[in-house]
């Protein structure tokens, strides 16, 4: 298994993440294996001390009601589901507190889910549990994907089984570029499907039309990567990692804030660029903006750790010029 071993500064005042797409671990705990990209294990030792190390060990990607299963109706009966989501409880793991209330969801393959809400809902946590962010224990429920219980993966397994998210605050990696990375982690993936890996002049030929697709200009790929990143430029980087990568189901968390209108247009082809029949998308938005750019199956809106109701972009509509008391009393 390939291993790379990296040396890069830490600090005290930020929560160490080091995987573009796992953002917000906190890394105390000692060899911790952080999954950052669904499709990119890592192992991490820190020590507490300025310099950490984290060994990249592999990356690979084969990559209503409540009282109904959101995501469900009669046209669904021919599609293959994807990810199929009942009575999901969570906790916070240190505290016990309980965020995640009995989710259900289903999506089924070439579908757009949209998870709107008010903040503190619960959106982002039900997507860290999704992809087993240890600040968070399952306490009841399942999670099936791919016909496989998720929740008995480990991260790795999951990312490995096509499972990728992009966070709502994409991290920095000092000390590794981008195009390396990138190379690595397709690299992997490659391995893993029993294919040779691509040297770096391949892989560039592999690479430019995503960057293209994505509308990025190549000098983001000489640096660190997201290391001086504005926002915007990071949530860029994200969907070209996705580009590249590949992803049977892409959870999208708040892809858009940060974006201007341009970058949104941009963020939003490219998303649009990778949905095949096949694949599937689960993204979380506050805003109408992007459903209008990436037009979900369904919208499906959260409140309390539960989804309390499921419908079409006319939801996202209401909401927008009315807020949430037009749909949910509370
Ligand atoms: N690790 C944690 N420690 C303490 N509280 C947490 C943790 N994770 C989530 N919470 C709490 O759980 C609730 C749901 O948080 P979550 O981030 O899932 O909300 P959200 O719907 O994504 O909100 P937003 O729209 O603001 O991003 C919030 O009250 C949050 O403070």
């Amino acid at each position: 298994m390939a291993s790379l071993h990296l040396n890069f500064p830490s600090s005290s005042t930020q929560p160490l993440v080091f995987s573009p797409l796992l953002s917000n671990f906190r890394t105390s705990s000692f060899n911790l294996r952080l999954f950052t990209h669904p499709a990119i294990p890592f192992r991490f030792h820190h020590s507490n001390h300025r310099r950490g190390s984290l060994h990249l060990i592999s990356a690979a990607f084969s990559a209503a009601n409540q009282t109904e299963i959101a995501g469900t109706d009669s046209r669904d009966s021919e599609k293959k589901p994807l990810l199929e989501v009942k009575d999901l409880t969570a906790v916070i793991a240190e505290s016990k507190q309980e965020i995640l209330k009995g989710v259900n969801l289903v999506v089924h393959e070439g579908e757009i889910h949209a998870v709107m809400g008010k903040n503190g809902s619960g959106k982002s946590t039900f997507s860290k549990v999704l992809v087993g962010h240890p600040d968070y224990e399952v306490t009841g429920g399942s999670v099936v994907f791919k016909g496989e219980n998720l929740l008995d993966m480990e991260p790795e397994e999951r990312s490995l089984s096509g499972l990728f998210m992009s966070f709502q605050s994409p991290v920095e990696i000092p000390g590794v570029n981008n195009i390396d990375f990138l190379n690595m982690a397709y690299n992997a993936r490659r391995r893993k499907l029993g294919l040779p890996e691509l040297g770096p002049i391949e892989f560039y030929a592999y690479l430019f039309p995503k960057l293209e697709l994505v509308n990025m200009k190549s000098d983001f790929l000489n640096r660190n990567v997201n290391e001086g990143f504005s926002g915007g430029e990071r949530k860029r980087n994200e969907i070209l990692q996705l580009a590249v990568l590949g992803a049977d189901m892409a959870i999208l968390d708040e892809i858009d804030s940060g974006l201007d209108i341009d970058a949104l247009k941009d963020v939003a082809k490219a998303v649009n660029g990778i949905l095949t029949p096949k694949n599937s998308v689960l993204m979380i938005t506050h805003y109408l903006r992007l459903l209008e750019f990436i037009q979900p199956t369904y919208i499906h809106i959260m409140e309390g750790g539960r989804i309390v109701k499921t419908g079409d972009i006319s939801i996202a509509k209401t909401l927008e010029k009315e807020g949430y008391k037009a749909i949910s009393p509370s």
